[in-house]
Protein backbone atom coordinates (compact mmCIF):
# COMPACT_ATOMS: atom_id res chain seq x y z
CA UNK A 1 0.00 0.00 0.00
CA UNK A 2 1.45 3.74 -0.90
CA UNK A 3 0.94 5.88 2.16
CA UNK A 4 -2.30 7.53 0.82
CA UNK A 5 -3.83 3.84 1.19
CA UNK A 6 -3.66 3.33 -2.79
CA UNK A 7 -1.89 -0.06 -4.05
CA UNK A 8 1.17 0.01 -5.52
CA UNK A 9 0.75 -3.02 -7.67
CA UNK A 10 -2.74 -3.22 -9.91
CA UNK A 11 -3.90 -6.50 -11.55
CA UNK A 12 -6.26 -5.74 -14.32
CA UNK A 13 -7.80 -9.58 -15.01
CA UNK A 14 -9.80 -10.21 -18.03
CA UNK A 15 -11.85 -13.52 -16.05
CA UNK A 16 -12.87 -14.21 -19.95
CA UNK A 17 -10.03 -14.31 -22.18
CA UNK A 18 -8.51 -17.29 -23.63
CA UNK A 19 -9.58 -20.38 -21.83
CA UNK A 20 -11.18 -18.80 -19.01
CA UNK A 21 -9.13 -21.42 -16.64
CA UNK A 22 -6.58 -18.78 -15.01
CA UNK A 23 -8.99 -16.94 -12.80
CA UNK A 24 -8.31 -18.77 -10.02
CA UNK A 25 -4.26 -19.30 -10.13
CA UNK A 26 -4.07 -15.60 -11.42
CA UNK A 27 -6.15 -14.53 -8.09
CA UNK A 28 -4.31 -16.71 -6.01
CA UNK A 29 -0.27 -15.54 -7.26
CA UNK A 30 -1.44 -12.06 -7.47
CA UNK A 31 -2.42 -11.53 -3.67
CA UNK A 32 0.37 -13.33 -3.23
CA UNK A 33 3.13 -10.97 -5.18
CA UNK A 34 1.29 -7.86 -3.22
CA UNK A 35 -1.40 -6.96 -5.69
CA UNK A 36 -4.69 -5.29 -5.77
CA UNK A 37 -7.18 -7.19 -8.18
CA UNK A 38 -9.43 -5.19 -10.47
CA UNK A 39 -11.72 -7.49 -12.84
CA UNK A 40 -12.93 -5.99 -15.95
CA UNK A 41 -16.79 -6.87 -16.34
CA UNK A 42 -17.46 -5.88 -19.88
CA UNK A 43 -15.46 -4.27 -23.03
CA UNK A 44 -13.34 -1.22 -22.08
CA UNK A 45 -13.13 -1.91 -18.72
CA UNK A 46 -9.32 -2.61 -18.73
CA UNK A 47 -8.72 0.64 -20.20
CA UNK A 48 -10.74 2.51 -17.48
CA UNK A 49 -9.15 0.35 -14.76
CA UNK A 50 -5.89 1.05 -15.59
CA UNK A 51 -6.68 5.01 -15.99
CA UNK A 52 -7.65 4.57 -12.61
CA UNK A 53 -5.26 2.70 -10.88
CA UNK A 54 -2.27 4.66 -13.00
CA UNK A 55 -1.91 8.04 -11.24
CA UNK A 56 -1.10 6.14 -7.89
CA UNK A 57 0.55 2.73 -8.54
CA UNK A 58 4.11 2.09 -9.52
CA UNK A 59 3.27 -1.34 -11.96
CA UNK A 60 -0.72 -2.02 -13.54
CA UNK A 61 -0.05 -5.80 -14.80
CA UNK A 62 -2.35 -6.97 -17.55
CA UNK A 63 -3.86 -10.55 -16.93
CA UNK A 64 -5.41 -11.40 -19.98
CA UNK A 65 -4.85 -11.60 -23.70
CA UNK A 66 -3.29 -9.15 -25.92
CA UNK A 67 -6.12 -7.11 -26.11
CA UNK A 68 -6.45 -6.84 -22.63
CA UNK A 69 -2.64 -5.44 -22.53
CA UNK A 70 -4.07 -3.15 -24.99
CA UNK A 71 -5.98 -1.61 -23.00
CA UNK A 72 -4.07 -1.90 -20.01
CA UNK A 73 -1.66 0.23 -21.90
CA UNK A 74 -3.99 2.90 -23.39
CA UNK A 75 -5.11 3.35 -19.59
CA UNK A 76 -1.66 4.06 -18.55
CA UNK A 77 -1.26 6.36 -21.45
CA UNK A 78 -4.85 8.53 -21.60
CA UNK A 79 -3.72 9.01 -17.16
CA UNK A 80 -0.49 10.80 -19.01
CA UNK A 81 1.63 7.95 -17.23
CA UNK A 82 3.34 5.94 -19.40
CA UNK A 83 6.62 7.11 -17.93
CA UNK A 84 5.92 6.69 -14.70
CA UNK A 85 4.13 3.46 -14.29
CA UNK A 86 5.73 -0.16 -15.28
CA UNK A 87 3.56 -2.18 -17.21
CA UNK A 88 3.61 -6.31 -16.76
CA UNK A 89 1.70 -8.83 -18.76
CA UNK A 90 0.65 -12.21 -17.20
CA UNK A 91 -0.38 -13.73 -20.14
CA UNK A 92 -3.76 -15.42 -19.85
CA UNK A 93 -4.98 -15.17 -23.63
CA UNK A 94 -5.29 -17.48 -26.58
CA UNK A 95 -2.42 -16.11 -28.58
CA UNK A 96 -0.68 -13.91 -26.03
CA UNK A 97 1.72 -13.06 -28.85
CA UNK A 98 3.13 -9.93 -26.94
CA UNK A 99 4.15 -11.99 -23.78
CA UNK A 100 5.86 -14.12 -25.82
CA UNK A 101 7.72 -11.56 -27.54
CA UNK A 102 8.95 -10.29 -24.50
CA UNK A 103 10.33 -13.49 -22.67
CA UNK A 104 7.63 -13.99 -20.57
CA UNK A 105 6.81 -17.50 -20.72
CA UNK A 106 3.42 -18.34 -18.82
CA UNK A 107 1.48 -16.90 -15.64
CA UNK A 108 3.88 -18.26 -13.17
CA UNK A 109 6.48 -17.11 -15.13
CA UNK A 110 5.13 -13.49 -15.12
CA UNK A 111 5.24 -13.34 -11.40
CA UNK A 112 8.69 -14.46 -11.19
CA UNK A 113 9.32 -11.77 -14.22
CA UNK A 114 7.78 -8.76 -12.17
CA UNK A 115 9.45 -9.80 -9.17
CA UNK A 116 13.08 -10.43 -10.49
CA UNK A 117 13.08 -9.52 -14.11
CA UNK A 118 14.25 -6.75 -16.00
CA UNK A 119 12.95 -3.42 -17.37
CA UNK A 120 13.03 -2.02 -20.58
CA UNK A 121 11.87 0.94 -21.84
CA UNK A 122 9.88 0.11 -25.02
CA UNK A 123 8.54 2.27 -28.25
CA UNK A 124 4.80 2.28 -28.08
CA UNK A 125 2.65 2.41 -31.63
CA UNK A 126 0.19 5.35 -32.01
CA UNK A 127 -2.07 4.84 -34.58
CA UNK A 128 -4.67 8.20 -34.25
CA UNK A 129 -5.33 8.87 -30.74
CA UNK A 130 -5.26 4.82 -29.70
CA UNK A 131 -1.99 3.22 -28.22
CA UNK A 132 -0.91 -0.16 -29.45
CA UNK A 133 2.31 -2.31 -28.50
CA UNK A 134 2.38 -5.45 -30.80
CA UNK A 135 1.18 -5.05 -34.13
CA UNK A 136 -1.53 -2.48 -36.34
CA UNK A 137 -2.93 -5.04 -38.73
CA UNK A 138 -5.56 -3.99 -41.70
CA UNK A 139 -7.88 -6.03 -44.36
CA UNK A 140 -8.49 -8.34 -41.49
CA UNK A 141 -12.41 -8.20 -41.17
CA UNK A 142 -14.10 -8.14 -37.68
CA UNK A 143 -16.21 -10.90 -38.59
CA UNK A 144 -12.85 -13.13 -39.50
CA UNK A 145 -11.14 -11.78 -36.23
CA UNK A 146 -14.11 -13.26 -34.06
CA UNK A 147 -14.59 -16.21 -36.01
CA UNK A 148 -10.81 -17.24 -35.71
CA UNK A 149 -10.10 -20.52 -33.32
CA UNK A 150 -8.10 -20.24 -30.27
CA UNK A 151 -5.99 -23.42 -31.46
CA UNK A 152 -5.61 -21.77 -34.82
CA UNK A 153 -4.28 -17.85 -33.21
CA UNK A 154 -2.42 -20.10 -30.46
CA UNK A 155 -0.26 -21.41 -33.53
CA UNK A 156 -0.03 -18.94 -35.92
CA UNK A 157 -0.83 -15.19 -34.41
CA UNK A 158 -2.23 -12.97 -37.08
CA UNK A 159 -1.74 -14.86 -39.46
CA UNK A 160 -4.56 -17.07 -38.19
CA UNK A 161 -6.73 -14.18 -38.97
CA UNK A 162 -5.41 -14.01 -42.57
CA UNK A 163 -6.02 -17.61 -43.02
CA UNK A 164 -9.50 -17.12 -41.76
CA UNK A 165 -10.24 -14.67 -43.75
CA UNK A 166 -9.49 -15.80 -46.42
CA UNK A 167 -11.28 -19.03 -45.74
CA UNK A 168 -14.16 -17.65 -44.75
CA UNK A 169 -14.65 -14.96 -47.51
CA UNK A 170 -13.29 -17.20 -50.93
CA UNK A 171 -12.28 -14.51 -52.93
CA UNK A 172 -11.15 -11.01 -50.65
CA UNK A 173 -11.94 -7.50 -51.33
CA UNK A 174 -8.76 -6.52 -51.87
CA UNK A 175 -7.76 -2.69 -50.23
CA UNK A 176 -7.18 0.34 -52.39
CA UNK A 177 -4.28 1.52 -50.56
CA UNK A 178 -1.81 4.47 -50.40
CA UNK A 179 0.80 4.17 -47.91
CA UNK A 180 3.43 6.59 -46.89
CA UNK A 181 6.20 6.42 -45.19
CA UNK A 182 8.91 8.62 -43.20
CA UNK A 183 11.81 9.17 -43.65
CA UNK A 184 14.20 7.21 -40.23
CA UNK A 185 17.35 7.14 -38.27
CA UNK A 186 19.11 4.40 -40.14
CA UNK A 187 18.60 6.00 -43.91
CA UNK A 188 15.34 4.44 -44.69
CA UNK A 189 13.87 7.40 -46.73
CA UNK A 190 10.35 8.89 -47.03
CA UNK A 191 8.65 6.46 -49.77
CA UNK A 192 4.90 6.36 -50.72
CA UNK A 193 3.38 3.31 -52.01
CA UNK A 194 0.48 3.52 -54.21
CA UNK A 195 -2.00 -0.29 -54.96
CA UNK A 196 -4.02 -2.79 -54.26
CA UNK A 197 -3.34 -4.49 -51.08
CA UNK A 198 -4.97 -7.94 -49.61
CA UNK A 199 -3.36 -7.14 -45.92
CA UNK A 200 -1.11 -4.16 -44.39
CA UNK A 201 1.09 -5.52 -41.63
CA UNK A 202 2.44 -2.87 -38.99
CA UNK A 203 4.84 -4.55 -36.40
CA UNK A 204 5.76 -2.68 -33.32
CA UNK A 205 7.27 -5.84 -31.02
CA UNK A 206 5.89 -7.96 -33.80
CA UNK A 207 7.72 -9.37 -37.10
CA UNK A 208 6.28 -10.94 -39.97
CA UNK A 209 7.83 -12.67 -41.50
CA UNK A 210 8.47 -16.50 -42.38
CA UNK A 211 9.22 -17.16 -38.84
CA UNK A 212 6.07 -17.56 -36.13
CA UNK A 213 7.11 -15.84 -33.22
CA UNK A 214 9.70 -13.17 -34.83
CA UNK A 215 9.77 -10.45 -32.58
CA UNK A 216 10.59 -7.29 -34.13
CA UNK A 217 13.20 -4.75 -32.62
CA UNK A 218 10.91 -2.73 -30.32
CA UNK A 219 13.44 -0.12 -29.00
CA UNK A 220 14.48 1.40 -32.16
CA UNK A 221 11.91 3.67 -32.42
CA UNK A 222 10.95 2.01 -35.93
CA UNK A 223 7.77 0.26 -37.59
CA UNK A 224 8.17 -2.81 -39.34
CA UNK A 225 5.82 -2.75 -42.21
CA UNK A 226 4.97 -5.26 -44.69
CA UNK A 227 2.57 -5.07 -47.28
CA UNK A 228 0.78 -8.01 -48.90
CA UNK A 229 -0.21 -6.93 -52.66
CA UNK A 230 -3.07 -7.93 -54.41
CA UNK A 231 -1.52 -10.06 -56.75
CA UNK A 232 -0.81 -12.51 -53.74
CA UNK A 233 -4.58 -14.01 -53.94
CA UNK A 234 -4.39 -16.29 -56.10
CA UNK A 235 -1.72 -18.00 -54.55
CA UNK A 236 -3.28 -17.83 -51.39
CA UNK A 237 -6.20 -19.28 -52.68
CA UNK A 238 -4.26 -21.76 -54.42
CA UNK A 239 -2.94 -22.80 -51.13
CA UNK A 240 0.39 -21.88 -50.93
CA UNK A 241 1.72 -21.69 -47.61
CA UNK A 242 1.30 -18.55 -45.60
CA UNK A 243 4.67 -18.69 -44.32
CA UNK A 244 6.48 -18.95 -47.26
CA UNK A 245 4.20 -15.84 -48.58
CA UNK A 246 6.25 -14.00 -45.89
CA UNK A 247 9.80 -15.27 -47.29
CA UNK A 248 12.44 -13.10 -47.98
CA UNK A 249 11.99 -14.22 -52.29
CA UNK A 250 8.47 -13.28 -52.12
CA UNK A 251 7.23 -11.13 -55.27
CA UNK A 252 3.98 -9.95 -53.10
CA UNK A 253 5.68 -8.66 -50.33
CA UNK A 254 6.52 -5.07 -49.82
CA UNK A 255 8.26 -4.47 -46.74
CA UNK A 256 9.54 -0.85 -45.28
CA UNK A 257 11.24 0.68 -42.16
CA UNK A 258 9.39 3.61 -40.55
CA UNK A 259 9.05 6.23 -37.24
CA UNK A 260 5.84 6.95 -38.85
CA UNK A 261 3.32 6.52 -41.83
CA UNK A 262 -0.43 7.41 -43.00
CA UNK A 263 -2.38 5.22 -44.51
CA UNK A 264 -4.96 6.47 -46.48
CA UNK A 265 -7.58 3.91 -48.27
CA UNK A 266 -9.20 5.33 -51.62
CA UNK A 267 -12.52 3.79 -50.94
CA UNK A 268 -14.38 2.90 -48.06
CA UNK A 269 -13.33 2.95 -44.76
CA UNK A 270 -10.49 -0.30 -43.96
CA UNK A 271 -10.91 -1.99 -40.68
CA UNK A 272 -7.51 -2.22 -38.66
CA UNK A 273 -6.77 -4.52 -35.63
CA UNK A 274 -4.52 -3.07 -32.69
CA UNK A 275 -3.50 -5.71 -31.00
CA UNK A 276 -6.76 -7.82 -32.09
CA UNK A 277 -9.53 -4.50 -30.99
CA UNK A 278 -10.95 -3.22 -33.85
CA UNK A 279 -10.55 -0.20 -35.51
CA UNK A 280 -12.25 1.41 -38.99
CA UNK A 281 -11.33 4.27 -41.08
CA UNK A 282 -10.28 5.50 -44.02
CA UNK A 283 -7.31 7.76 -43.12
CA UNK A 284 -4.91 6.44 -40.09
CA UNK A 285 -2.01 8.10 -38.57
CA UNK A 286 0.96 6.05 -36.77
CA UNK A 287 3.79 7.07 -35.18
CA UNK A 288 6.04 5.37 -32.75
CA UNK A 289 6.64 6.61 -29.24
CA UNK A 290 10.44 5.79 -28.85
CA UNK A 291 10.93 3.76 -25.33
CA UNK A 292 7.95 5.42 -23.98
CA UNK A 293 6.47 2.35 -21.76
CA UNK A 294 8.72 0.92 -18.72
CA UNK A 295 7.76 -2.82 -19.07
CA UNK A 296 9.02 -5.53 -17.18
CA UNK A 297 10.65 -8.33 -19.47
CA UNK A 298 12.07 -11.69 -18.95
CA UNK A 299 15.12 -13.16 -19.70
CA UNK A 300 14.13 -14.64 -23.29
CA UNK A 301 13.52 -10.87 -24.16
CA UNK A 302 15.97 -9.54 -26.82
CA UNK A 303 16.44 -5.57 -26.91
CA UNK A 304 18.12 -6.36 -30.68
CA UNK A 305 16.94 -9.54 -32.12
CA UNK A 306 18.67 -10.73 -35.06
CA UNK A 307 17.29 -9.02 -38.26
CA UNK A 308 18.09 -11.21 -40.70
CA UNK A 309 18.02 -10.49 -44.11
CA UNK A 310 14.30 -9.66 -44.36
CA UNK A 311 15.00 -6.27 -42.57
CA UNK A 312 17.64 -4.67 -44.51
CA UNK A 313 17.99 -1.08 -43.23
CA UNK A 314 21.33 0.18 -45.21
CA UNK A 315 20.60 2.85 -47.58
CA UNK A 316 21.84 0.08 -50.39
CA UNK A 317 19.52 -2.22 -49.92
CA UNK A 318 16.22 -0.32 -49.08
CA UNK A 319 14.80 -1.13 -52.53
CA UNK A 320 11.69 -1.83 -53.67
CA UNK A 321 10.76 -5.03 -52.05
N1 LIG B 1 -15.74 -9.42 -18.32
C1 LIG B 1 -15.77 -9.40 -19.66
N2 LIG B 1 -16.80 -9.93 -20.35
C2 LIG B 1 -16.79 -9.95 -21.70
N3 LIG B 1 -15.80 -9.46 -22.47
C3 LIG B 1 -14.74 -8.93 -21.84
C4 LIG B 1 -14.68 -8.87 -20.42
N4 LIG B 1 -13.49 -8.30 -20.08
C5 LIG B 1 -12.86 -8.02 -21.24
N5 LIG B 1 -13.61 -8.37 -22.30
C6 LIG B 1 -13.22 -8.30 -23.72
O1 LIG B 1 -12.13 -9.21 -23.94
C7 LIG B 1 -11.35 -8.75 -25.03
C8 LIG B 1 -9.88 -8.95 -24.78
O2 LIG B 1 -9.58 -10.29 -24.85
P1 LIG B 1 -8.04 -10.64 -24.96
O3 LIG B 1 -7.52 -10.21 -26.30
O4 LIG B 1 -7.32 -10.14 -23.79
O5 LIG B 1 -8.07 -12.21 -24.87
P2 LIG B 1 -8.05 -13.33 -25.99
O6 LIG B 1 -8.77 -12.84 -27.20
O7 LIG B 1 -8.51 -14.59 -25.35
O8 LIG B 1 -6.49 -13.50 -26.27
P3 LIG B 1 -5.46 -13.06 -27.42
O9 LIG B 1 -5.76 -11.63 -27.79
O10 LIG B 1 -4.11 -13.22 -26.81
O11 LIG B 1 -5.67 -14.00 -28.55
C9 LIG B 1 -11.60 -7.26 -25.15
O12 LIG B 1 -12.07 -7.00 -26.46
C10 LIG B 1 -12.67 -6.96 -24.12
O13 LIG B 1 -13.69 -6.18 -24.67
Amino acid sequence: MGSDGASDRVLVLNPVSGSEDHVDDVIELGVQHGFEIRKTEESGDAKRLAREAAPDADLVAAAGGDGTLNGVVNGIGEADELETTTAAVVPAGTGNNFATNVGVRGIEHAFAVIEEGRRRSIDVGTADERLFVNSCVGGVTAEASSETTSESKAELGVLAYVKNTLDTIGSFDSLPLRLETAAGPNGESARAWEGEALFVFVGNCRRFSGSRAAQANVEDGLFEVTIVEDAATTDLLGGAALEGLFGADSTHIVRRRTPSLVLDSRRDAVEYSLDGEMLETRTLHLETKPTALRFAVGDGYQPDPDDGELWPISVSNDGDR
